[in-house]
């Protein structure tokens, strides 16, 4: 079966917005205006396609972002009336689930950035609206609940440009606001059209003349954008024929322009009511990118890490992101792929060049929230998922044997906050680690370890929600009980200075002997740096292939932690000396020097605990702003900024986590429920002293 869409046709997007903006709302209108579902869900009833997992049912939250496929024929513009196939990712809002969000970026071609018009952007919106940044995605933007009390669509509009300094580019100007919202101008063609109040169905009605100055005035806007990047609008705006300007030109304006990232088309509506869908799934089409409007994927080769590019085109060698792994009861373990070029057939081998494994691709499906779609192959552009695929980790790339190829893969968020948890019998310590296994494997985000002193499994993840949610996992999908400890704070250890340590490791006890002799400088290296190893021997003292070993040795020690287990980060270690035995110096002997040299240099050093220190965000209505801001230095917090509009204040500070556990409740409980916060992590910076000595004690 070759490819039913040509590629040119394809639209990879993701729908990404602050919590409660609408995102899932509107990717069920979505799906009944493409004829997927018939009856529309509704998020309060807990019975959405996409929201599909127990706990997001109970929860009415998106955690898992799934993939779904739609097919729509623009009503407007270059493409009218051709089908194209729209593959959508739902990304949650939660900043707990970042990872998510994440791993959607990485593969999708394009965004449509949802927003409340009655709040404007939102200090969620602005993490994702940066991290998309990061990953080069274009986007246009939503502004959704134009039916609530207080919409204001130029309040929106203006704090996309201040808050995201973004250039946000009106081409629809909307007809009422809040209850009296009804239809919408569209500024390339100076129509009006108003929405059906059942079917949301937009038809054309005479131009609002009330509406006229304002739209002329955001029509010129929009001209001058498009005059920004295409040479034609350019010439005749600067000739003052704007009357010659062409739909057409603007189209292609306005596509260029976003393809570029140099403008965000901002249309609007109300999901809810399903006004303004249909017109958004246009600018879907019109605006967003094909996966063959974009450069070339860029990798290396495995082994000479050479850069080699591939391109959206079936004829290429095939190669594959694995960008999401699930667990499934009645088919395994569920592998979601981003194809990036060439074609992926059931049953024929390819290479995971990263696990250095040979893996026969098994079914191959599209995914349409819980349900699947068996396919026999699958095409560059296409977003799909695969089973069988044993060996496979988020990250992975898959690629064809004779054309080897890695892509980059994702950023993993450092955890801040621990959990430890223990089975309640015997019976059910297998099932838990198995079910730990398995979540870890779908979550990167999600660590696991065993605490070597308790035995327990300790649990390490991004914020008290995210553990909150696995315990639950353990309990519906694997059945386990588990017994949970108090959330704690996932410290980390530095080192407070350099020392020189000579560190001789000699065992004879009879059989053969050991011997393994290093001499090294071990100090603190850049935040971020991790381990920093330079072998700077000389005269082959130390024989080469010893030198991994005892890299391998210090990396084993770092992990396991010197002062209270939690990991040491930012080291450079220095070798500079050593010897060896001509029969008894092994790697195995080299490994356990360099991890004993590496634990009494770190103790000679000193460690100090470095603390994860969070940015936290709380919109308060004005008169709680006093309680909050008193509660927020009780907290050690430190206030950097405080705006606001209207009775509604913004302030930003940073907190550490150590005193944030249980802040979002407390918070609720202080302003009745009325103010809102989000937390993300901000940096690690050392505990101070006199507090280090009280967390060590608390964790005898
Ligand atoms: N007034 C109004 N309410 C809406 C509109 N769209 C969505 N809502 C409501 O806003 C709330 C949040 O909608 P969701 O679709 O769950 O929001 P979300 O962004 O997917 O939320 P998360 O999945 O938790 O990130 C729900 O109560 C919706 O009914 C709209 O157009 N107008």
């Amino acid at each position: 079966m070759s490819r039913t869409t040509r590629i040119e046709r394809y639209r990879n997007i993701g729908i990404m917005a602050h919590i409660d903006a609408g995102k899932t709302t509107l990717t069920e209108r979505i799906l009944f205006f493409t004829g997927r579902i018939r009856a529309m869900g509704e998020v309060h009833a807990g019975s959405t396609e996409m929201d599909w997992m127990v706990q997001e049912k109970q929860r009415g939250i998106t955690i898992t972002s799934a993939a779904t496929t739609a097919f729509w024929k623009p009503m407007r513009g270059p493409f009218v009336g051709t089908a194209h196939r729209i593959n959508i990712l739902d990304t949650p809002g939660h900043v707990d689930f970042t990872i998510e969000v994440e791993r959607s970026l990485r593969v999708l071609d394009g965004a449509v950035a949802v927003f409340d018009a009655s709040q404007g952007v939102e200090p969620q919106s602005e993490t994702v609206w940066h991290q998309a940044n990061r990953h080069g995605v274009p986007r246009i933007a939503f502004l959704n609940k134009m039916d609530k009390v207080g919409a204001d669509f130029a309040m929106s509009v203006h704090s996309i440009r201040q808050r995201l300094d973004a250039n946000p580019v009106p081409v629809q100007l909307p007809i009422g606001a809040g209850p009296e919202f009804s239809g919408v101008v569209d500024l390339l063609r100076m129509k009006a059209f108003h929405f059906d109040e059942a079917s949301g169905e937009p038809s054309e009605r005479e131009f609002p003349e009330a509406l006229r100055a304002e739209a002329e005035a955001l029509r010129l806007r929009l001209i001058e954008a498009c005059a920004e990047v295409d040479g034609t609008v350019l010439r005749k705006y600067v000739e003052g024929r704007l009357a010659d300007i062409t739909e057409e030109e603007l189209e292609r304006a306005l596509r260029a322009g976003t393809l570029q990232r140099q403008l965000v088309p901002v249309l609007c509506g109300a999901a809810f009511k399903k006004k303004g869908v249909q017109m958004l799934l246009d600018a879907v089409v019109n605006y967003l990118p094909a996966p063959s409007d974009l450069p070339a994927v860029e990798g290396v080769t495995p082994d000479t890490e050479v850069q080699v590019t591939r391109s959206a085109n079936e004829e290429e060698p095939v190669c594959a992101f694995v960008f999401k792994l699930m667990h499934d009861k009645a088919v395994g373990s569920i592998v979601f792929l981003r194809v990036y070029s060439g074609t992926l057939r059931t049953g024929m081998a390819v290479l995971n060049p990263r696990q250095q494994r040979r893996e026969r691709v098994g079914r191959l499906m599209f995914m349409h929230a819980n349900k699947r779609e068996e396919v026999d192959e699958v095409h560059a552009g296409d977003i799909c998922a695969a089973l069988n695929l044993r060996g496979v980790r988020t990250g992975d790339t898959l690629c064809a044997l004779e054309a080897p190829v890695v892509l980059e893969s994702l950023r993993f968020p450092e955890p801040v906050i621990q959990l430890a948890i223990e089975a309640r019998s015997r019976g059910e310590q297998q099932k838990m680690e198995d079910g730990l296994v398995r979540l870890a494997a779908e979550d990167p985000s999600l660590r696991v370890v065993v605490d070597p002193e308790t035995g327990q499994q300790l649990l390490s993840g991004m914020g008290e929600l995210h553990l909150e949610i696995v315990v639950d996992r353990l309990r519906t999908e694997y059945g386990v009980e588990a017994r949970v400890g108090q959330p704690k704070v996932a410290y980390r250890e530095s080192l407070r200075q350099k020392v020189r340590q000579d560190y001789r490791h000699v065992r004879q006890t009879g059989g053969p002997g050991q011997y393994a002799h290093v001499v090294m400088e071990v100090g603190p290296a850049p935040r971020g740096s991790g381990l920093v190893f330079v072998d700077d021997t000389h005269n082959g003292v130390i024989p080469k292939e010893f030198i991994p070993a005892i890299e391998k040795g210090v990396e084993g020690a770092m992990q396991r932690g010197v002062l209270a287990g939690y990991p040491v980060v930012d080291v450079e270690v220095r070798l500079v000396d050593g010897s060896t035995h001509v029969r008894d110096s092994t790697p195995q002997a080299f490994t356990l020097a360099g991890s004993l040299a590496f634990q009494e240099a770190a103790r000679r050093a000193g460690v100090r605990l470095l603390e994860p220190v969070m940015d936290v965000e709380v919109t308060t209505p004005e008169e709680f702003l006093g309680e909050v801001l008193g509660d927020l230095s009780a907290r050690r917090g430190r206030v950097r900024g405080m705006e606001g509009h209207g009775t509604v204040r913004s302030v930003s500070a940073q907190v550490p986590m150590a005193s944030l556990f249980g802040y979002v409740t407390s918070l609720r409980g202080r302003t009745q429920g009325r103010a809102m916060a989000t937390l993300k992590l901000a940096t690690y910076e050392p505990v101070p002293d006199t507090l280090q000595e009280s967390v060590l004690e608390a964790q005898q």
